[in-house]
């Protein structure tokens, strides 16, 4: 037996879901081990070097606010911020920040070394060392039986063995289980083994013992790149594919499917003849991810839009059969929103051009990343693409596009708490789920770690359903529908969007990463200093009558638009009449007059005498940026309410060029320039005074939003039990036994959301838990001869 170590948590991969899953455990207390293929590529962005995006960016959100990582690494390591969405209503507007991606690695690498009981290591595993501890749920043990996935007979020394809470000699000697057995796709759980994952094997001979594992391998199991005619093993370019952990994996008997993604090629800079594209500057006070983040360091730098002419489009259309996704090479399911350049040319035809970006991945490198242009055609027809655009005519290519095809777990293996249901201490995150996106991984890999913490600590799981989060709202899609295809997150996902959003992912989840130690003393308490500022800044609101106004910027709308105020042509309403999402709460001037409203503030204060702030805020066209200026005295006389008076500062567009000298913020004077920590400071504060906004605005929406969540609570509520036998429900249809065993839902809501389950199925179900249980409260029947 060779070297051996022992840890509480073992997380296998730092890509996205390994670096969140480790440090959570490691934050818990527990002695915990990240093991990854290569250290220098932790973290690494296999694709776009761009952290959040639309819904993405309430995931990071959602992140940061449990106490996870990536907010704080992509803030740190951030060059262009974009709030996206602000033409539309706040539920969804989302941050997103293209990144240094070199420097995201350093940053990343940089926390986990600084993380206390977090040790990393570079190996590849190549299997896990198993026990059979019994069968079926709730059936009883059938002794214990030590084998590994490749049934190599795995020892244990008997001091940890017995730390591991097991009589020593059960874990000792040969093992005798069924070789080989492949319980794939049976449909029915009950009939499979329940192991226990005790560690790992590294392919250097070492092992690793742990009371609970993380896989986050992403697309490294049996990983395949297709460039053209071309194919080679990989698990991403230039890194070697994870065979023989998929092989372990796939002999687990679980679930598996075969999917696809790719990649864009990447340009030299130095060869783009830029003045040929648009150039699109980030955000002048930027947005950040992270609740924690009061400044932006990096120096901001612009993107550029292109398009394709109608050469490109001649050139993919004559290759596409060449391309490994049309030529019938690649098996796997691509993701349908991230589609290649030659999957939107056919699916599209009738488009005649398609916009990109060009984006630059670092400050220190000329490497342009071409987003919007994966492909799988051959290295030759790509460079041809490329160089049909004119501006790129002399372009030289760093790295090809290629596609990856690679094996992902069916999640309906997995409960909720993100564990394989039949195996103990072992849980899975991130793209080896059916998932598509580092952020899409980083909530998973935060969950995964935090149940295996919570797991080896004895406590009870730590999970959140769908009105708590788009977290949530991603795991119980995954483990309640599975995913024939790379599953990304929407907005259009989430049934509650008006009360998910960016500004409240702190309340929503804040107390709970407090509670899991994962929010430290200082984080904590600006988070409640930040709940007082907003009970401040809406009792202001609530309580001040809009009897006299005076200010700069505060009768024109069209003069101090925030980015709530993007929206061209809109119609007003008299009421918000549909949620925040889809709400453009302002008009033009010149369309509101035409309509006969007011769009002077001053005129409409005069109209309604008496009325407080928040009863003017509930007007369509009365926003927030447009109110505060008019309460900047109170404001600027209370230091909870200080902040807020930032926000009718104005401000240069491009951050980078600001001179020291010309930075003086004077607050409560509208034409000072910010500083650019002073933009930080004004986007929360904007920000913040938006959430107040948005609660008064839309409380009655927000209401009725509550009574349907608290109706889907209910139906959450019951829950069904694991003893639950399908098979004898009377009148239960062989589909709906089996759409039902496999995945075994936890609750009667989250049975609902399995397709193809009806209502009638649901009744029979909710009958049978009270038959089945009053059956079980009686024992066993005896039968008298
Ligand atoms: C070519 C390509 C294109 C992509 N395109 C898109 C796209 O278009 N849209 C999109 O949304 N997402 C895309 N992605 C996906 C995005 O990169 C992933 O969703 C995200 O990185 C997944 O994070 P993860 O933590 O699950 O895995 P990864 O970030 O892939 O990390 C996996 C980690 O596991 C390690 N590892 C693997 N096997 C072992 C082993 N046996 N032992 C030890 N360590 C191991 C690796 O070294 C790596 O550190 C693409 C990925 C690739 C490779
Ligand atoms: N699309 C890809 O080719 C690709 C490749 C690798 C990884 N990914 C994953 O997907 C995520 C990003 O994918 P995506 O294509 O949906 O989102 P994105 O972040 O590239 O784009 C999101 C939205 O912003 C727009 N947008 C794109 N580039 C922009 C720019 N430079 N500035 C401003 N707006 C821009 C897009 O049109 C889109 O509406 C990443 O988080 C990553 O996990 C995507």
């Amino acid at each position: 037996m060779g070297f051996t170590e022992e840890f509480d948590v073992a997380v296998v991969g730092a890509g996205h879901a390994g670096c969140e899953a480790a440090m959570a455990a490691a934050r818990m207390g527990l002695k915990t081990a990240l093991i990854t293929m290569n250290l220098d590529l932790i973290a690494q962005m296999s694709c776009n070097p761009a952290i959040g995006g639309i819904a993405k960016g309430h995931l990071v959100r959602e992140v940061d606010a449990l106490g996870g990582v990536m907010g704080v690494v992509a803030d740190a390591v951030g060059i262009q911020f974009r709030l996206l969405n602000t033409s539309r209503g706040p539920a969804v507007w989302s941050p997103r920040a293209q990144c240094d991606k070199a420097q995201y690695r350093v940053k990343m690498r940089e926390v986990l070394e600084g993380q206390r009981n977090l040790h990393i290591k570079q190996a590849e595993v190549t299997d896990l060392v198993l026990e059979e501890v019994g069968r079926d749920q709730g059936s009883e043990i059938r002794g214990r039986v030590a084998e590994d996935a490749r049934l190599v007979v795995p020892t244990l020394s008997a001091q940890n063995a017995e730390r591991m809470g097991h009589p020593a000699d059960s874990v000792e000697g040969p093992g005798t289980g069924e070789a080989g057995t492949r319980d794939q796709g049976s449909g029915t759980s009950e009939q499979k083994r329940i192991r226990k994952v005790l560690g790992l094997k590294l392919r250097d001979g070492r092992r690793l013992m742990a009371r609970a594992t993380v896989i986050t391998t992403g697309t490294f199991l049996n990983g395949l790149i297709h460039c053209g005619e071309e194919r080679y093993p990989a698990g991403r370019s230039g890194e070697p594919a994870s065979v023989l952990l998929g092989e372990a994996l796939r002999r687990l008997g679980l679930r598996t499917c075969r999917l696809k993604t790719g990649t864009p090629p990447r340009l030299d800079g130095r060869t783009i003849r830029w003045e040929a594209f648009a150039e699109q500057p980030g955000d002048a006070d930027p947005t950040p991810f992270s609740f924690r983040t009061t400044k932006i360091v990096q120096p901001q730098v612009s993107c550029h839009i292109a398009y394709t002419t109608p050469r490109t489009l001649e050139i993919i259309r004559e290759n596409v059969g060449r391309s490994a996704m049309y030529s019938g090479q690649i098996e796997g399911v691509g993701p349908r929103y991230c589609p290649s350049i030659e999957d939107k040319i056919v699916k599209f035809p009738d488009k005649t051009q398609h916009q990109f970006f060009l984006e630059p991945e670092g400050l220190n490198t000329h490497e342009v990343y071409v987003n919007g242009m994966s492909t799988s055609l051959p290295m030759e027809v790509q460079a041809e693409i490329v160089r049909s655009i004119p501006g790129l005519e002399d372009a030289e290519m760093l790295r090809p596009g290629y596609a990856i095809e690679y094996d992902a777990v069916d999640a309906t293996e997995l409960d909720r708490a993100l564990k394989v249901k039949c195996m103990e201490g072992l849980y899975l995150a991130g793209q080896i789920n059916g998932t598509s996106g580092y952020e899409e991984a980083a909530c998973q890999g935060l969950m995964a770690g935090i149940n295996a913490a919570l797991w080896v600590k004895g406590e009870a799981p730590f999970t959140l359903d769908r009105t708590e989060g788009y977290t949530g709202i991603l795991i119980d899609d995954l483990i309640s529908k599975g995913t024939n295809e790379p599953y990304r997150m929407f907005t259009s996902r989430a049934e509650f969007r008006l009360h998910l959003r960016i500004d409240n992912a702190d309340r929503r989840l804040t107390a709970y990463g407090r509670k899991l130690g994962l929010v430290d003393d200082a984080t904590w308490a600006a988070y409640e200093r930040k709940q007082e500022r907003m009970a401040a800044l809406e009792k202001l609101l609530k309580t001040k009558k809009a009897n006299a106004i005076e200010g700069p910027g505060i009768n024109h709308p069209s003069r101090d638009q925030g980015p709530a105020n993007g929206g061209q042509g809109s119609k007003i309403r008299d009421q918000a009449t549909e949620d925040g999402g889809l709400v453009v709460p302002t008009l033009s001037a010149e369309s509101a007059e035409r309509m006969g409203h007011p769009v002077s503030l001053v005129e409409l204060v005069k109209a309604n005498p008496g009325a407080t702030w928040a009863v003017l805020l509930k007007r369509p066209e009365v926003t927030i940026d447009r109110v505060l200026p008019a309460l900047v005295n109170e404001l600027r006389s209370d230091p909870l309410l200080v902040d807020y008076a930032l926000i009718s500062l104005q401000h240069r567009t491009s951050l980078s060029h600001l001179d020291d000298k010309e930075r003086h913020p004077d607050i409560g004077h509208p034409d000072s320039i910010l500083k650019t920590e002073d933009a930080v400071a004004r986007s929360v504060a904007r920000n913040e005074a938006k959430a107040v906004e948005t609660e008064i605005k839309f409380a009655g929406y927000l209401e009725q939003q509550k009574k349907a969540i608290e109706k889907l609570k209910a139906a959450e509520g019951v829950r069904i039990p694991e003893w639950l036998d399908y098979s004898v429900i009377s009148g239960l249809s062989r589909e709906m036994q089996e759409k039902l065993g496999r995945v075994r839902p936890e609750t009667i809501g989250q049975a609902s959301r399995i397709p193809g389950v009806t209502p009638a199925a649901l009744g029979l179900v909710h009958v049978s838990i009270r038959i089945q249980g009053e059956k079980r409260a009686r024992g066993p029947e005896v039968v008298v001869a």
